[in-house]
C-alpha cells in the first residue's frame, strides 16, 4: 500500500482553482518533496492530506484512510507542521510537548522530550516562555512535536525555513535517519536546493498540478533544469 495516493484532487477558492486536477502517489519510505512556486498548491494540498481542508473534488487516501471522512483517525496517525507555526507564546516548550504528550496519550513523555531537545539541540531552552525564543529555536521545537508520537509519515510545510546552515545540517540528518528507518516524509518547498539535497522523489507543482516527479538523483540535467522547464511551460505556454 502507497503511504498516500491522490487522485484529481481539486479545490476552488472562488475563483481560484487552487489545485486542478492533482495526481500523486508517494510510496512509503519515501522522503517525498512537492516543490513549486508560490501559489502553485503546496499548502493547499497538504491541509487536504491531514484533514484540515475539504477539497471540491478528488480523492485521497492517508496510509490508507481518507483524510476528507476520517480527519481525525487521520490526524491521529500522522505528524504534522503547518508553515509559520509557532509553539504557544505563553508556554515554555516543556510545557508545550508535555500538553502535545498529553494530546496524543503518549505514556513516556518526559523521557521523549528529553530525547527529541537533545536530537534538535534545544535542551538549553526547555524551560524559557516560547516567547523570549528566536524563530529557529521555535522551528525546532515545533519539529520535535512532529515526531515525538512517533508516527509513520509526517507532513512538514518548509521544513528548514528560518534554520542556521548548521542546524539545517542537523535536521536534513534527522530526517533522512526517519525515512531510513521506514517511515515517509512529505515536505514542501519552494527551495529547489532542498527538494534536489534532501529527498529520495520530487514531484513539481505548477498551477495546481503535478507536473513530473522523479528521484532527483536521476535526472541527468539537475533538479533545477526541471523545474525551470515546468514551471516555464506554464508560465509562458508556447
Ligand atoms: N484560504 C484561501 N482563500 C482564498 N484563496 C486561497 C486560500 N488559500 C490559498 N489560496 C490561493 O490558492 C492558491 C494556492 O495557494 P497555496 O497556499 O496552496 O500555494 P503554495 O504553493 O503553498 O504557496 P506558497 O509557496 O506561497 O506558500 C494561491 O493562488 C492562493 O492565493
Amino acid at each position: 500500500m502507497a503511504a498516500i495516493e491522490v487522485d484529481g484532487l481539486r479545490k476552488e477558492y472562488g475563483d481560484v482553482a487552487a489545485l486542478d486536477g492533482l495526481d500523486l502517489t508517494v510510496e512509503a519510505g519515501e522522503l517525498y518533496g512537492l516543490l513549486g512556486p508560490n501559489g502553485s498548491g503546496k499548502t493547499t494540498t497538504i491541509e487536504i492530506l491531514t484533514g484540515q481542508r475539504t477539497p471540491t473534488a478528488g480523492e485521497a487516501r492517508v496510509l490508507g484512510t481518507d483524510p476528507v471522512t476520517e480527519p481525525i483517525e487521520v490526524r491521529r496517525s500522522i505528524g504534522i507542521l503547518p508553515e509559520r507555526e509557532d509553539p504557544p507564546s505563553f508556554l515554555t516548550p516543556r510545557e508545550y510537548l508535555e500538553f502535545v504528550g498529553d494530546v496524543r496519550s503518549i505514556p513516556d513523555i518526559d523521557d521523549r522530550i528529553a530525547e527529541w531537545a537533545d536530537v534538535l539541540d534545544f535542551r538549553g531552552i526547555l524551560d524559557t516562555m516560547s516567547s523570549d525564543l528566536s524563530e529557529g529555536e521555535r522551528q525546532r521545537v515545533m519539529l520535535a512535536q512532529v515526531f515525538i508520537h512517533e508516527p509513520d509519515l509526517a507532513f512538514i510545510d518548509e521544513p528548514l525555513v528560518n534554520l542556521d546552515p548548521l542546524m539545517q545540517s542537523e535536521v536534513k540528518a534527522t530526517l533522512r535517519e526517519y525515512c531510513a528507518d521506514g517511515n515517509t516524509l512529505f515536505l514542501s518547498t519552494h527551495f529547489v536546493e532542498v527538494a534536489e539535497q534532501l529527498c529520495t522523489e520530487v514531484g513539481i507543482i505548477a498551477d495546481g498540478r503535478l507536473r513530473t516527479q522523479r528521484d532527483p538523483a536521476t535526472m541527468d540535467d539537475g533538479l533545477l533544469s526541471a523545474y525551470e522547464t515546468e514551471v516555464a511551460r506554464e508560465v509562458s505556454p508556447q
